[in-house]
């Protein structure tokens, strides 16, 4: 992208070239594919060829027991753990054989919202959603950065006074918007998400959800969603992917897991909680209508 200056020295933006540095969108089937994957620390193995297939355009949630390994699967896919075999294809380029180079290519096309958010804290939260604009669009403009910043704020449903605020000033569901924001920034096709419900009451959640629906709809996005919430999962997901034996045992609809007789699968879905979750999701569902509750992915 070529620097332009403004009337008062500010350097701008000039989008003639700009084409030649925004990748098309994916359009294949699969943004995300692994096959064979493994990943060991020391002796212990977390992933012993483990296949999986991320559909685009869905949210799809991950479940497992505590330390089957969900946040090691996405820190594979995001590169930040280099697995012991196997290949990560994320828009059909394996990252494990990518050069760096490569790879930055591929990284300014997602964004991540780890657990607990990981907002600077000296930051506002304006210029928190500015790191990755500055970081792969070196050129933009100071003015344009805070109009872009203020734009993906006010997007995840913040008020627009929050992006002068510092992190610390806000609500823990407030932050999760920011950090939301951020994850945002670069407008991704890709979003992954680390359990970003927990430590919020149920009506932030429940509010949280229905936000990441309605962007997922309406931006096009593929969310791969680490979950413990159960609400999350009958309330959004398309699909749900389960992590245990140290492979993705089954991936699909609730009632198509729910046709599984693995153990752990049967003990999470029909447990108490599970028909709670199931039973407000269909009260929600009949109280408000199906066009707008429903995942429109979802084939159940
Ligand atoms: N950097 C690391 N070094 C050594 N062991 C690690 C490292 N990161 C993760 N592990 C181990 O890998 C296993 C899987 O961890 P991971 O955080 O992916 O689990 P998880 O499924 O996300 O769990 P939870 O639901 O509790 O967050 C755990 O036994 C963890 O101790």
């Amino acid at each position: 992208m070529a620097e332009d200056y403004d009337e008062d020295d500010s350097p701008v933006a000039n989008f003639d070239d700009v084409d030649e540095d925004i990748p098309q969108r994916f359009t294949g089937d699969h943004p995300i594919s692994i096959r064979g994957l493994r990943n060991c620390f020391g002796k212990q193995v977390i992933h012993e060829d483990l296949d999986l297939d991320v559909n685009r355009g869905e949210i799809l949630g991950i479940v497992g027991g505590s330390g089957t390994g969900k946040s090691v699967l996405m820190r594979s896919i995001i590169g930040l753990q280099i697995p012991d075999d196997g290949t990560i294809e994320v828009f059909g380029n394996d990252i494990t054989a990518a050069e760096p180079d490569e790879v930055i290519g591929v990284r300014n096309r997602w964004g991540v919202l780890f657990q607990g958010g990981a907002l600077f804290s000296t930051l506002t939260v304006g210029e928190n959603v500015q790191v990755p604009l500055k970081q792969f669009y070196r050129e933009l403009s100071q003015r344009l950065l805070n109009e872009i910043s203020l734009y993906k704020v006010v997007m995840t449903g913040l008020p627009a006074e929050a992006a002068s605020k510092f992190p610390n000033e806000l609500s823990g569901g407030m932050r999760k918007r920011a950090g939301l924001a951020r994850a945002l920034a670069l407008d991704p096709e890709l979003l992954f998400l680390d359990e970003p419900t927990a430590g919020l009451d149920p009506i932030g959640a429940a509010k949280f959800d229905e936000l990441l629906r309605e962007l997922t709809d309406t931006l096009g996005l593929t969310v791969f969603l680490i979950t413990h919430d159960l609400d999350t999962l009958y309330a959004i997901c398309d699909r749900v992917a389960v992590l245990a034996d140290r492979q993705v045992v089954a991936v699909g609809t609730i009632p198509e897991l729910l046709e599984t007789e693995h153990p752990w699968i049967q003990e999470y879905f029909n447990g108490p909680r599970s028909r709670a979750a199931a039973a407000t999701n269909d009260r929600l569902t009949d109280t408000r209508g199906k066009a707008m509750d429903k995942p429109t992915g979802a084939k159940a």
